[in-house]
């Protein structure tokens, strides 16, 4: 056969999230969460490492080159008994960081392939490389930078001139959308479209099963899963899958890891029998014209692990209390996706203070700091800028970003940068609008051809 070998060079953009109500409440199956996606994207680019004839090279390499010594070099082999493929971080050179979310995702992914496609058993894996570009938001800027978000133009994919280690993430769920991202373009680099296609519901769900699966392993704890849901399907109601699930799936290199891996993922949740019980729902879910949702990044971050403890814990010796204020939390949810969804302007400003108050009275009583003094008197006065309908620190609350659902025009903009600015000066600490945008797309494949620069640029 003749002709130019196929182009099989992809790019996935998966988005950031914002679980707008239902922190803590969608760890249970009983109740679901509201999260919005974001307009920061994490995009990864795969392609073929080309190589010259009578060459054999059996490398995967991931580079972030925002960051400073940011390439991961991996060497990979087919694991014995049906333990699927094993990658191993080969390092040459200085030192560089091992990347646990990066490594777990190849390993599952790469597996899942081995054994869904059968021709990989003699072909194996073409090396491959896969940049990862993450927009700006996802970190806050470096402290020397000159440049502020919103005065004036930093390139597309900035460098943060940090290790990612090092990097303050203003919690907008990277390692979700990296998984993600990471999971869609090697599942499209290296699968035909007859068993993978993103376009289709088809494509989707074993996107987010594999996804959900790979990044609870990377967690090392299994979390609701709402990020990833909404790295993969965008803006939804979410109700998280049943735990047990995933208990039962040997670990990567394990005997038979590669056939449950796909026995699992290519699960039907829909069919009779079928094994997923997440419920996405997107219907319930809308931004009406001229209202929308941004962020502001307070350069902190926190730990949620340590605070779901908490929360955990109160929760078990109150069971009580904790089925009455969960179940309050429950009618906010409801209430807010409602009101968001019909563009009922007084409703959402109505649900958004007394779910403010909920969430801090779970804060208090279970001494977690869900809404930390600090952040309560800036969204209080916040709140009294013109145009500004509701805050909240979303998801388990803290030091990450916090989320303000604002009209949607550039005079609010300008009040509520303008206060910003003030309380920043006045209060000696770093607050800023974020360009962020909450918006209700998922994971999409993207042109390769605006990449060309950052491809180049190696
Ligand atoms: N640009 C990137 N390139 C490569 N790996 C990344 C990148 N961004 C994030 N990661 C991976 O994700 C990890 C961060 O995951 P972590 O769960 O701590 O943050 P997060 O998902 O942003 O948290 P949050 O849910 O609070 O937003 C990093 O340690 C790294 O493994
Ligand atoms: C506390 C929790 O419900 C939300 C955590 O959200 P975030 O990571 O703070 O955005 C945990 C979870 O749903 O996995």
């Amino acid at each position: 056969m003749t002709g130019n070998p196929v182009d099989r060079t992809v790019v996935v953009s998966s988005p950031g999230k914002v679980l707008l109500a239902g922190g803590y409440i969608v760890l249970d199956r009983k109740h679901t969460g509201l999260v919005f996606g974001l307009s920061a994207r994490i995009h990864v680019l795969a392609q073929e490492i080309p190589t010259s004839s009578g060459v054999h090279l059996r490398e995967i390499v991931v580079r972030s080159p925002q960051f400073l010594n940011a390439t991961w070099r991996f060497g990979y082999h087919l694991v014995a008994n049906g333990g699927g493929i094993k990658v191993t971080q080969l390092q040459s050179g200085t030192p560089v960081d091992s990347n646990h979310f990066v490594e777990t995702t190849l390993n599952y992914v790469l597996s899942y392939i081995s054994h869904a496609d059968p021709s990989r058993a003699t072909r194996g894996f073409e090396p491959a490389s896969l940049l990862v570009l993450a927009d700006n938001d996802y970190y806050s800027k470096p402290q020397d930078s000159t440049t502020t978000p919103n005065t004036s133009n930093p390139p597309r994919f900035q460098h943060f001139s940090t290790t990612l280690r090092n990097a303050h993430k203003t919690g907008l769920g990277s390692s979700a959308a990296i998984v993600t991202s990471l999971t869609a373009s090697l599942l499209a680099h290296y699968l035909p479209p007859a068993l993978f296609d993103l376009s289709t519901p088809h494509g989707r769900r074993i996107l987010h099963n594999l996804a959900q699966v790979a990044h609870c392993s990377a967690q090392g704890k299994i979390g609701s899963g709402f990020d990833v849901a909404s790295a993969v399907y965008g803006s939804c109601v979410y109700r998280r899958f049943s735990p047990g699930l995933l208990g039962a799936l040997p670990g990567p290199g394990e005997a038979g890891f590669a056939e449950a891996l796909v026995g699992l993922v290519d699960d039907d949740g829909e069919k009779e029998g079928g094994k997923w019980d997440y419920e996405i729902d997107k219907e319930s879910v809308g931004l009406p014209k001229g209202v929308a949702i941004r962020m502001c990044d307070v350069d902190c971050g926190t730990q949620t692990v340590s605070m779901v403890k908490k929360v955990h814990a109160w929760r078990d010796e109150n069971p009580e209390a904790a089925g009455e204020v969960y179940g309050k939390l429950q009618g906010k949810v409801d209430a807010l996706a409602k009101a968001l969804k019909r563009g009922e302007v007084e409703s959402v400003e109505k649900v958004m203070g007394p779910f403010r108050e909920l969430m801090r009275g779970l804060g208090k009583k279970s001494g977690a700091a869900i809404e930390p003094e600090s952040q309560e008197e800036m969204l209080d006065a916040l709140e009294k800028v013109e145009g500004v309908l509701g805050s909240v620190v979303p998801g388990a609350g803290g030091y990450d970003a916090a989320a303000v659902v604002l009209r949607d025009d550039e005079e609010t903009e300008k009040r509520v940068e303008g206060f910003l600015r003030e309380w920043s000066k006045s209060h000696g600490i770093q607050v800023g609008l974020m360009n962020v945008k909450g918006e209700t797309e998922g994971a999409r494949l993207e042109d390769p051809r605006e990449f060309k620069a950052w491809v180049a640029a190696e």
